[in-house]
């Protein structure tokens, strides 16, 4: 039987990072992945992912500043793709802007979409804006809906959402995987000073709403005993109110966005991780590194669940308080970095491609029906 192509919708650095296993193992089976990279994240590094040498089109489209003038635009683009290939499926991933226009363009070119990472929920349009919105219009429309838990599946039921719902795990376990080796990870305790690591980038915690995480961090790093490493987010904007209130002081380094394996390297040399990061709330139970996650409400509640993780918002005493518990408390510390995968086994890509490679023959039958 012949098999149109499935086109890949890559917007983001998470995005790459999770759709990358995916990719190849539908190369592997032998159906015919094509990536669309929008252009939402300029620099992704395919080659470090093993995506070098996939058929990729470009759209070279910058982000602005209103994310649905953006994902409009990317609708209309990658729809005139879709007209142009008409691919078998489009597969998007998460909740960025790039997913929602690549989910929009399958819907009105009548592309059947499949969504990554379906059903994840916070119940509030406003946290995180406009993802939780994005999330919900592409489940809404998405014939194959790969829910990485039984939690997000139980969302995507309680929706009453027309599409096939598979329960797979997360493809970024799988990616985790494919890094580190067998999970969960028993890593080594680091030796020397005890490090805290620092992800923000959320778009609730720009501008001056990152003042009283910084304000944690520098009544941290009056500590001589802790070594503070804030990671910079690609962002040049968010980047930069870091920069100008962290710069200078010396326990505290700032460093550039990192590669993915870099990041992974870093996440195990850390003693408590704080973020307000998605793809990290998933990786540091499987790392059993404990941490503490920057926003008041998550759509990831597992790790919670699991003991790993624990949702502290942004107010600076409580920051400080819970970063020198962990370092303070041994008992406190050990309960939270026991290893666990509350989010997948590291097969995910597996069972998607197997449930894919059931629908397309189903599929394809229907369409011949269809037109005769
Ligand atoms: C809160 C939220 O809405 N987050 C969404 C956001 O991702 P998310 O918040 O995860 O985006 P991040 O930019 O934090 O990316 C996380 C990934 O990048 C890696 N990393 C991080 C820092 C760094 O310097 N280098 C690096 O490689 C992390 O290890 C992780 O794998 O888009 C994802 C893709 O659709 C969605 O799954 C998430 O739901």
């Amino acid at each position: 039987m012949f098999v149109a192509p499935l086109t890949i919708v890559v917007g983001t650095r998470p995005e790459a990072i999770k759709l990358a296993p995916v990719t190849l193992a539908l190369e592997q089976a032998g159906l015919h992945p094509q990536l669309l990279l929008t252009g939402q994240h300029p620099r992704l590094d395919l080659t470090a992912l093993g995506l070098g040498d996939l058929p990729t089109r470009q759209l070279h489209r910058k982000a602005g500043a209103d994310p649905h003038a953006y994902a409009d635009a990317l609708a209309a683009a990658i729809g005139r793709e879709l007209n142009a290939v008409r691919p078998a499926l489009v597969i998007v991933q998460g909740d960025t802007a790039s997913a929602l226009g690549g989910a929009l363009a399958g819907f009105r070119t009548g592309v059947p979409v499949a969504h990554v990472e379906a059903g994840l929920r916070t119940f509030d349009p406003a946290l995180p804006w406009p993802e939780e919105d994005n999330r919900v219009t592409i489940d809404a429309g998405a014939e194959l809906l790969f829910a990485p838990t039984e939690t997000s599946a139980a969302n995507l039921r309680a929706e009453g959402v027309p599409g096939t719902i598979h329960i797979t795990g997360n493809t970024g376990i799988d990616a985790l995987r494919r890094q580190v080796g067998d999970l969960p990870l028993r890593r080594p305790r680091a030796g020397g000073l005890p490090r805290l690591l620092v992800t923000c980038h959320r778009r609730e915690n720009w501008g001056t709403a990152f003042l009283p995480i910084a304000l944690a961090l520098l009544e941290l790093a009056r500590s001589p005993w802790l070594g503070i490493d804030v990671v910079l987010h690609p962002n040049p904007q968010q980047a930069s109110v870091m920069r100008d209130l962290l710069a200078g002081n010396t326990r505290v380094r700032l460093l550039p966005p990192l590669d993915y394996p870099g990041m992974i390297q870093a996440m195990l040399q850390a003693s408590v991780i704080l973020s307000d990061s998605g793809g990290v709330q998933e990786e540091a139970p499987a790392l059993g590194v404990p941490l503490l996650v920057l926003r008041s409400k998550t759509e990831r509640p597992e790790g919670i669940a699991s003991g790993n993780m624990k949702l502290l918002g942004r107010e600076t005493q409580l920051i400080v308080t819970e970063v020198k518990r962990l370092l303070d408390d041994p008992d406190h510390y050990a309960s939270m970095a026991t290893p666990s995968l509350p989010y997948g086994d590291g097969h995910a890509a597996g069972r998607i491609v197997q449930s894919i490679a059931l629908w397309l023959p189903a599929r394809h039958r229907d369409a011949v029906r269809l037109r005769a």
